[in-house]
């Protein structure tokens, strides 16, 4: 037996002492599992993957077990890798230390209060977005949060990636949502942010929490907003439009105008034909959803109409609204989907598919569209592999918008070198362009570890702020090794 063998039987030991053995898993297929994330899901499903397992995964139980498992950990410089519901997209599951934990949150899953009267509800950071969903459902209720992967994604990674959901431009990112929250620190603190409507109490704290992927504390409860729900009265409309730049102008016009439509988004023709193949006829597609109380639906429905009206040199037609509703009730992704996919793969796929999204103000973003089109099409050696390239704008603020570039492509490589020859240098191209366009390359899905070589260049100046923060929190550097912050070692992983 090696010496390496030796120290992680005795970590595995260590750790059973603070928890109990049966929330300690070392069997090598949830190892392998735990090893990365669905970045390099291709690679995974080969098992062609070259970073180091993780030593074990523990399934704390609270958070002062929580605390016991960090304070070991940062005692003797071992890697924590904060896990929720595993659907992250970045690498911010993936390990890159030899010695590493999973702590996985999933075994906190308790609804601890819905609170109707004060409009909240207190979770867990183990509970799923789909669990808490349901049962506000059945009192008439919402979160408001709809990220595609809410069957499966639970608060924790919710929390912790900044996510943003279908309905945003209504109820907004998680980060409006967040009334208050716990978290662990590596030294062992554990911090309660309360529940309050708002407060001048110094810079607002939420944030420093919300957004960290793991890497400065470990979130174990979470309070948000909720929302009254009025299904019966959502409208949707749609329509097809000339090109991206008539869409984004629309959607500018409406959100401008004051409007606040839950769903808001532009599609390019190639993107289009992914989701409505059936109705796009080779056009962009529009699409809005209204909701609420009748009255402001109404409202909402008729400043859509206006805008459209505006712009409709640009507009081809309107399509029946019930496609779009159709549409909407199987967007979201369960489990079963995920696992489809890697099972293919597994089984005979060579092909693969990525979105990297980015935002930008109203005037920029379609330069940044263009630009990056453009150069994907003409410059990356490989663009005869793409099956397809394109985006949508799914999200937007008084100030503008996101863009979800979408591409997909034959793999006509190992597995191995699928994401140096295949994602590397498209996402590179995305990124290099809406920085120079001052846009920000990450909208929702976070840095994990694949674009934290463009960290620096994303905050210039700021970043001073957020590498104060890890010296400050995780001063020797156990958690999330290689997320957000650029880390030398990484490097062999990413090119
Ligand atoms: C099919 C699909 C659709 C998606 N759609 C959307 C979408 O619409 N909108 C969107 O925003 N994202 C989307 N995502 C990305 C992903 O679902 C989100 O980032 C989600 O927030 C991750 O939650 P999770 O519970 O799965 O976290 P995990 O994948 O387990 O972890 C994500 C990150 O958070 C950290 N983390 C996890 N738990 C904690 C904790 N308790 N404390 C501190 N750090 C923690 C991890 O270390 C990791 O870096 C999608 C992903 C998939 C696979």
């Amino acid at each position: 037996m090696n010496s390496d063998t030796l120290v992680k039987e005795a970590i595995v030991a260590d750790v059973k002492k603070i928890v109990s053995e049966d929330q300690v898993v070392t069997d090598y297929e949830a190892l392998y599992d735990a090893s990365s994330d669905r970045y390099r899901k291709y690679a995974k499903a080969k098992r062609v993957l070259d970073n180091p397992i993780p030593t074990a995964v523990v399934y704390p139980k609270n958070a002062e077990e929580v605390k016991e498992l960090l304070m070991y950990a940062n005692e003797n410089g071992i890697n924590v890798i904060p896990r929720s519901g595993k659907t992250a997209t970045e690498g911010g599951l993936e390990n890159w230390k030899d010695l590493a934990l999973v702590i996985d949150g999933s075994k906190m899953n308790k609804i601890i209060k819905i609170d109707p009267y004060n409009m909240q509800a207190t979770v867990e950071a183990g509970v799923r977005l789909q669990d808490l969903e349901d049962e506000l459902r059945k009192i008439g209720y919402t979160t408001g949060h709809s990220p595609q992967s809410k069957p499966v994604a639970q608060y924790g990674g919710l929390v912790s990636t900044r996510s943003i959901g279908q309905f945003s431009t209504l109820y907004g990112g998680i980060e409006d949502m967040v009334v208050g929250l716990e978290c662990v620190f590596p030294n062992g603190h554990i911090s309660r942010i309360k529940n309050v409507s708002r407060r001048a109490g110094g810079p607002d704290i939420r944030h420093i929490v919300i957004g960290n992927e793991g890497t400065l504390c470990y979130i174990t409860e979470v309070t948000v907003k909720i929302f009254k729900h009025y299904p019966d009265n959502n409208k949707f409309f749609g329509y097809l439009v000339n090109d991206v730049e008539t869409g984004i102008k629309v959607l500018r016009e409406v959100i401008t105008n004051g409007y606040r439509p839950s769903v808001a988004r532009t599609y390019s023709p190639e993107d289009a034909r992914q989701h409505f193949y059936h109705f796009y006829e080779d056009k962009c597609v529009l699409i809005f959803m209204a909701e609420g109380p009748e009255g402001i639906v109404e409202a909402t429905g008729k400043g859509i109409e206006e805008a459209v009206e505006k712009f409709k040199d640009g507009v081809y037609k309107q399509v029946d609204s019930q496609l779009i509703a159709n549409w909407f009730n199987q967007l979201n992704w369960t489990q079963q989907t995920i696992d489809d996919e890697v099972q293919g793969m597994i089984d005979n796929d060579k092909h693969d598919g990525y979105t990297t999204e980015v935002s930008a103000d109203w005037e920029t973003i379609t330069k940044i569209y263009n630009n990056v089109i453009d150069r994907i099409r003409n410059e990356y050696p490989r663009a005869k592999d793409l099956t397809m390239l394109g985006g949508h704008s799914s999200h937007s603020y008084i100030n503008g918008t996101n863009m979800y570039f979408v591409y997909n492509y034959d793999i006509n490589c190992e597995p191995e070198d699928e994401m140096r020859i295949y994602h590397h240098p498209i996402q590179a191209i995305i990124v290099e362009e809406t920085l120079k366009l001052g846009g920000s390359m990450c909208h929702h899905h976070g840095i994990g570890k694949y674009r934290n070589e463009w960290t620096k260049q994303e905050h210039q100046s700021a970043y001073y702020m957020l590498e104060t923060l890890k010296e400050a929190f995780d001063p020797k550097g156990i958690m999330n090794y290689g997320n957000i912050y650029p880390v030398q070692e990484g490097y062999k992983y990413q090119k």
